[in-house]
């Protein structure tokens, strides 16, 4: 398979673009904490021409998934420079944003979205105790007018929209084709049927985030919290693995680990959307985040994240029902066919009102998987519908 394209940015020294100082990260922990082991994914091997080491790849996913829920992804196409240049972007935006621009752009929770900027005093519009979180927020309507941005950011929102739509419409859907396949769906299933589309995060969202050092008087009422346990609502996030260890991630066995860093990877984990879709087969993750080890705590620490969201309205039910459906109903209709000479329409109108993803009027099934899903119906012996593959991933029946 041709190997996909890595990313491509905007250059960094267009005219016009002011200096921006490089992010140096900050020395990881000395501490010796609880650290979860966590699988790394190399999706450049989804590339490979091997099916069997595409193969082994689904299996791996599958193993890390069903262990852990969060994985490391490496070799996913931004090399860490690019990343880096991310990262300063972000440090440049909380040395530079105005105050007028954090009232101006002030987000509004209560309208279920985080759009905008968060000021450092907790998550509602009018401020609490102090947190020390900020973050900024990009939404589809924030992509759509630079006047929704910080000013200071104008010069390099060609580089944070196309790294976004990177992560989107490159990486993200290479994952995604990944678990459609661990959960032995057509290989666009997932991105076609549930993922949102139609800005540089579909429905979903891009943070720059900062998280400062907060004073004892803070970290005793909060017991060390930063952010309480939850897991995300979506598809996938994917966070960027920072030196500041903070992000933690409930075990197996009911404890908390902090996620290590790993230079450059992605840590990737699974959100309530993809829970539902998979029938319970992928679980949402737990995490939190907590104060880091005793080293770091004056240390200041910047995230990155991209939320991967469904669409909005949605209805959610197990695809993998819903597709069992399809094949019943093909089953039927071929055998009709055959023994009653009807003219079969395999597949009309069979999506509408199943109760589940009812805003997909019927998934893509591409040619090639239609024919075997065929052929698989007619042997009532097969239960295994491995869905289009290479073709030397054969249906095991
Ligand atoms: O910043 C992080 O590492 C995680 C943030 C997070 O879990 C969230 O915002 O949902
Ligand atoms: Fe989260």
């Amino acid at each position: 398979m041709a190997p996909s394209a890595p990313f491509n940015p905007p250059s960094a020294d267009l005219a016009g673009k002011p200096f921006v100082p490089t992010w140096v990260p900050p020395p990881v922990t000395q501490q010796k904490e609880n650290f979860a082991e966590l699988s790394s994914i190399d999706l450049s091997l989804m590339d490979s021409d091997d099916p069997a080491v595409v193969e082994k790849l689904v299996q791996q996913v599958k193993v890390a998934i069903r262990d852990d829920g969060f994985l490391f992804l490496e070799n996913y196409g931004v090399s860490l420079e690019q990343l880096h240049r991310q990262f300063s972007l972000a440090q440049y935006l909380y040395h530079n944003i105005s105050e007028e621009d954090k009232e101006r752009l002030l987000f509004n929770p209560e309208t279920g979205e985080w759009s905008g900027y968060k000021h450092p005093f907790g998550f509602k519009r009018n401020r609490g105790p102090e947190d020390g979180i900020e973050q900024f927020n990009w939404y589809k309507p924030d992509w759509a007018d630079i006047n929704r941005v910080p000013s200071c950011l104008h010069p390099f929102m060609d580089e944070i929209e196309e790294f976004s739509n990177y992560l989107t419409k490159s990486v993200n859907r290479r994952l995604l084709t990944l678990f459609s396949r661990v959960l032995e769906l057509p290989d666009d299933y997932l991105w076609d049927n549930v993922q949102s589309h139609g800005s540089p995060t579909g429905e979903g969202y891009f943070r720059h985030a900062l998280f400062r050092p907060v004073q004892k008087k803070t970290q005793e009422a909060s017991k060390g919290l930063r952010m309480h346990g939850h897991t995300d609502f979506g598809l996938t996030t994917l966070l960027f693995s920072v030196p500041i260890s903070c992000l933690q991630i409930w075990g197996r066995d009911e404890k908390w680990y902090y996620v290590p860093y790993k230079p450059g990877a992605l840590v990737i984990n699974i959100g309530d959307t993809l829970e539902i879709v998979s029938g319970g087969h992928f679980k949402a993750t737990r995490h939190r985040v907590f104060k880091p080890p005793v080293d770091q705590l004056d240390q200041e620490r910047l995230s990155l994240v991209l939320f991967n969201s469904s669409v909005g309205d949605l209805r959610m039910g197990p695809a993998t029902c819903e597709f069992l459906l399809l094949k019943i109903i093909t089953f039927v209709h071929i055998v009709l066919t055959k023994y009653n000479s009807i003219t079969p329409h395999p597949t009309r109108g069979l999506y509408r009102g199943t109760g589940s993803l009812q805003r997909v009027q019927k998934p893509h099934i591409p040619r090639k998987a239609r024919s075997h899903q065929q052929t698989m119906a007619r042997d009532p012996n097969c239960h295994r519908y491995r869905s289009h593959r290479s073709s030397s991933q054969q249906c095991r029946c």
